[in-house]
């Protein structure tokens, strides 16, 4: 596994400004994503996970702010720049030629009056202006084939003529249009069936060998982690928790939530026994509390728990950082 990094998270957090005050949606959190690596960032509902990849591609939603914070990438030129503080009109120029996203609402994104083809071309005119249409539609045709659908015809499609699953193949086949670095992708299965979920997880492992790029993917089902992630990260009340190598994640969680995450999830624990779901739900981010924000749903908590933060620790061999007071060790 080549280890350059080539996206830097450090320290970030970002927060909402609520009628109730402000709400800390992502807490100090540093992750780092190495050129070629499938990064899976994971976690309940509401744990921040959208939040901290929007940010990167400079999209918060509206009431949103960066309070601290650095976002590292190394650009293909081989200078890094802080996306936080990047020009607007260069952080464009990034994004899709180098960064590409597919997020949850992306479907939308499709241009609703013009056919597909327009948006494939406008695309890439906007970053490579010489290109002609033909060479862009030849391109195009050829990505749309990769993710199993007939170019002829999404190209002259309008996007309300095409189901949700080929939108999204459709969108996956637009991000890599510019041939990108790294690929954010929020739940990419999440609008499919189980047949095509399969083919769509098929393909972006086979599209991550030819094109070699990286990916960042939010999701909650960890059988799609298993089938595409080098890495796991897990998230928890804004806060990144655990990282590990995807084998050592699953086998030897070291923090209780990862492995309550893993003791609920219905594929992977039907094959071990018993399904077991994580009491409570997670905390009000409003109200910040000193401790661990797990510690209320924690069976392993001492006091120390509820009145620290555990620091983020690595493990003896190195393969798991993970922020907890009584972590699972030598399992
Ligand atoms: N527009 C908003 N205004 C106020 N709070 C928000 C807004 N969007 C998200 N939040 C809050 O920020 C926190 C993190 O939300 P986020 O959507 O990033 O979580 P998530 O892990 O991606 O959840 P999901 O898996 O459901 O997408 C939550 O407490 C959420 O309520």
């Amino acid at each position: 596994m080549e280890t350059t990094p080539l996206l830097e998270i450090e320290n970030l957090s970002i927060s909402f400004k609520t009628k109730r005050g402000y709400l800390k949606a992502v807490n100090d959190a540093s992750l780092v994503i190495h050129e070629h690596e499938s990064v899976a960032l994971i976690g309940e509902s509401g744990c921040g996970k959208t939040t901290l990849s929007t940010a990167i591609v400079d999209i918060l939603p509206l009431g949103a702010r960066v309070t601290e914070g650095e976002i590292l990438y190394k650009q293909s030129d081989g200078n890094t720049v802080d996306l936080l503080t990047l020009k607007k009109k260069k952080f464009r120029t990034l994004l899709w030629s180098q960064i590409a996203m597919m997020f949850q609402a992306s479907q939308s994104s499709f241009n609703p009056v013009k056919k597909v083809r327009m948006d494939f071309i406008d695309a890439a005119k906007a970053h490579h202006p010489r290109m002609t249409e033909k060479e862009i539609l030849k391109k195009s045709e050829k990505l749309l084939t990769l993710v199993m659908l007939d170019a002829e015809r999404v190209l002259n499609a309008y996007p309300h003529e095409l189901s949700g699953g080929m939108k999204q193949r459709a969108l996956l086949a637009l991000a890599l249009l510019l041939e990108p670095k790294l690929v954010i992708l929020d739940e990419p299965t999440t609008a499919l069936d189980l047949l095509t979920q399969e083919k769509v997880v098929a393909l972006l492992n086979e599209l991550k060998e030819e094109f070699s790029f990286s990916y960042l993917f939010v999701t909650h089902d960890l059988s799609i982690v298993s089938e595409l992630a080098d890495r796991v990260v897990t998230m928890y009340a804004g806060r990144i928790i655990e990282t590990a190598p995807v084998a050592s994640f699953f086998q030897q969680p070291k923090h209780p939530y990862s492995r309550g995450l893993i003791d609920a999830m219905p594929k992977l624990a039907l094959e071990q026994g018993e399904l077991v779901s994580i009491p409570g739900t997670p905390p009000d981010l409003i109200e910040q509390t000193s401790g661990c924000p797990f510690a209320p749903r924690c069976h392993r908590k001492s006091s120390l728990c509820t009145e620290q933060m555990p620091p983020m620790t690595t493990s003896q061999d190195s393969q798991h950082e993970y922020a907890c007071w009584h972590p699972y060790l030598g399992v």
